[in-house]
């Protein structure tokens, strides 16, 4: 039986797993759909994608330019001026080898090569200072370089559309693209190399020629089926890397799961180590088969390109040696072809090796330059720039807002329509997933609705600038993130936009019953809550509750929501909470969404969301009247609370 899919991204059943479905059962295992397009692109030959490579070069140039002109120019030179020169010191050992076999006595032949032996001695010097001037450049060049292409990176990623995050391949593409800023960095040299190696083989080519044109086809045999190995050795890893970009994360988060201290507790206590061994040996099993398909396929292609290149040369050796024989060319010409085709073979090597090497740091480029391309979609739209900040809040209107997740047949929430004025305290209840946090996140400008409006004090939200809007609002989410900085950090990230300040961060944390407990850790508000580093604590899981209500106090928001903010917290610091919240009433406007009920009481309306709609809403007294679904739930949760009785009513 094979398990339903959203079962099985999570982790197969360990009765399911046996050796038979391993290649079936784990979805990640196999190659995703979105992989599509990219497999195809991956296919469509070495040639074919060599012709994307100026385009490439060109990009990578252009940011290493953006990074330090003077470095990318003196990289560039200095790469070609090293290649000019190896071409220099080829024909100068040509030369000298002809002046030294030329007939003649010795002192003779020895004085006329002297220019040449000046000359390859002053080329190799040359050569030499080039390396040390480009080692120092590149050097300095490559940090630069990464650091603006991942900068770049990382202003997108923070800035793209929570929706974004929803897209299966959005992690995946993320996890290709970071490998585009280093190859950025490589890709102009790289490049600059490659041009230097073809100078280098033009001028060995040209050498060969001269002594026996014959020699050029001998020459092509011996070295173009390696070539032509070894670059499709390089496509082969790409296709491999494109494939196993979904199994490879998979296998980071396992890595996670069996070695970090948030899943070793529960598991030890429910036994999981042989549940996650079990999955990592399956992941890991397909991963080492994938691994060793690809040496196999490597090996044999480089062991075809490599027998080919041998006979071909065993030809070229054969050759000269009837040429010799025949005497049709000299002595010196044969000594030189020897020289010439075994430069030629070491030039070819590295221009395959840098070839091969551009061609992958190219596709990684391409996978950067695609990600920030596709993630322009998830970005807010260009004309949000500009927009008015929205004047202090008066109103916000929902006007039936609908939002479906992407493939999700039913809406999280459907044709939702209220109001809220300023000043007003509403609660939103309702069962788990009846759709409270889509809706307040659409109201928080975090998500955008899929059909109906939210407004602004009666201006649709997209007529605002966005992070006007949002620096207006504050939101205390259910599934808050534990930053791992200081507590005093952690509280007045709540508020940015000016110096923090000690006094308001712990008035803040007075409003959330975090302040005591905050001065009673080891340095206080100074502590930095993370134990993976140095004097690093944690707190348990209230005390991060109530650091996060204090976060959503210290900023001095037109709108507090405040989603599941009591869920760990013991009662006093609870009632504490709602004591704080409460004060807001009339005065500042508060979105609450709990399923302690006991707490919305108050409320100045309270919404009963089911099934993603607006089932009820009054005040407590009315719906308690009504007698629908928040009565029931309400009388449900009260009667916890009620004193258990005997049958005959009798305290027991
Ligand atoms: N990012 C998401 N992608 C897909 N579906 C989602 C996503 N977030 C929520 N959902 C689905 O949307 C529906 C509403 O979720 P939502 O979190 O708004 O409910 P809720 O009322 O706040 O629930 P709870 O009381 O459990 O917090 C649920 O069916 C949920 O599975």
């Amino acid at each position: 039986m094979s398990a339903p899919p959203d079962q099985t991204t999570r982790g197969t059943m360990p009765h399911q797993m046996t050796a038979g479905q391993a290649g079936s059962v784990l979805p990640e295992l196999r190659a995703a759909d979105w992989e599509v397009g990219i497999r195809k692109r991956a296919e469509t030959g070495i040639f074919g994608v060599f012709a994307e490579l100026p385009a490439l070069v060109r990009e990578a140039a252009a940011i290493s330019w953006r990074a330090d002109r003077t470095r990318t120019i003196v990289v560039l030179v200095t790469t070609l001026l090293a290649g000019v020169m190896s071409t220099f010191g080829l024909l100068s050992t040509q030369r000298l080898l002809v002046e030294l076999f030329a007939a003649g006595p010795t002192p003779d032949r020895v004085r006329a090569a002297l220019p040449a032996l000046i000359l390859l001695a002053s080329v190799t010097a040359v050569r030499g200072g080039l390396s040390i001037v480009m080692g120092y450049a590149q050097n300095g060049l490559t940090p630069r370089v990464v650091q603006q292409a991942e900068r770049r990176l990382f202003e997108t990623t923070t800035r793209v559309e929570l929706a974004a995050f929803d897209q299966d391949a959005f992690a995946d593409d993320m996890e290709r693209a970071t490998r585009g800023p280093e190859a950025a960095a490589t890709l102009v040299q790289e490049s600059a190399n490659v041009f230097a190696g073809m100078v280098n083989l033009l001028a060995v080519t040209v050498a060969v020629i001269v002594i026996n044109p014959l020699l050029l086809t001998a020459l092509i045999v011996a070295t173009v089926p390696n070539f032509y190995a070894a670059l499709r050795a390089g496509h082969l890893r790409y296709e491999e890397f494109v494939a196993g970009s979904v199994r490879r994360r998979r296998l980071w988060v396992l890595q996670r799961q069996m070695a970090e201290r948030h899943s070793a507790p529960e598991s030890r206590s429910y036994g999981l180590r042989g549940f996650l061994l079990g999955q990592y040996d399956r992941v890991m099993s397909a991963q080492t088969n994938v691994d060793l398909n690809l040496a196999r396929k490597v090996t044999t292609t480089t062991s075809i390109g490599a027998t080919i290149s041998g006979i071909g040369l065993g030809g070229v050796w054969v050759l000269l040696a009837v040429l010799l024989d025949r005497g049709q060319i000299p002595l010196s010409a044969s000594v030189t072809c020897v020289v010439a085709v075994q430069a030629a073979q070491r030039a070819l090597a590295a221009v395959t090796f840098q070839l091969d090497r551009v061609f992958t740091q190219g596709q990684f480029l391409k996978e950067y330059l695609g990600f920030l391309h596709r993630a322009t979609a998830y970005l807010p739209p260009a004309e949000a720039v500009g927009r008015p900040a929205p004047s202090p809040l008066q109103s916000i209107t929902v006007r039936g807002v609908s939002l479906r997740y992407p493939d999700r047949e039913e809406c999280a929430v459907d044709k939702v329509s209220l109001r809220i004025e300023a000043g007003q305290t509403v609660a939103f209840v309702g069962e788990n997933g009846s759709g409270k946090s889509t809706l307040a996140a659409m109201i928080a400008a975090l998500r955008t609705p899929t059909s109906g409006v939210v407004e602004w004090n009666d201006q649709p939200l997209e007529d605002w600038d966005a992070d006007a809007v949002r620096s207006r609002i504050s939101i205390v989410l259910q599934e808050h993130h534990r930053w791992p900085y200081t507590a005093a950090t952690n509280i007045a990230m709540g508020d940015l936009s000016e110096p923090a300040s000690l006094d308001r961060i712990k008035s803040a944390a007075r409003q959330a019953a975090a302040d005591q407990m905050i001065q009673r850790l080891p340095h206080g508000y100074e502590t930095l809550l993370d134990r993976t580093f140095v004097n690093g604590q944690d707190l348990s899981g209230g005390q991060w509750q109530r650091l996060t209500a204090g976060r959503g106090f210290y900023r001095d928001a037109d709108l507090l929501i405040m989603d599941e903010p009591s869920s760990a917290l013991d009662p006093r610091a609870e009632d504490a909470l709602f004591q704080s919240i409460r004060s807001r009433q009339g005065t500042r406007t508060t979105i609450l969404i709990t399923h302690r009920l006991a707490n919305v009481i108050h409320a100045d309306r309270i919404y009963v969301m089911h099934d993603g709609r607006l089932e009820e809403q009054g005040t407590h007294a009315e719906l308690v009247t009504a007698d629908g679904r928040y009565a029931a739930l309400f009388t449900l949760q009260a009667a916890g609370y009620q004193p258990v009785t005997t049958t005959t009513g009798e305290p027991k």
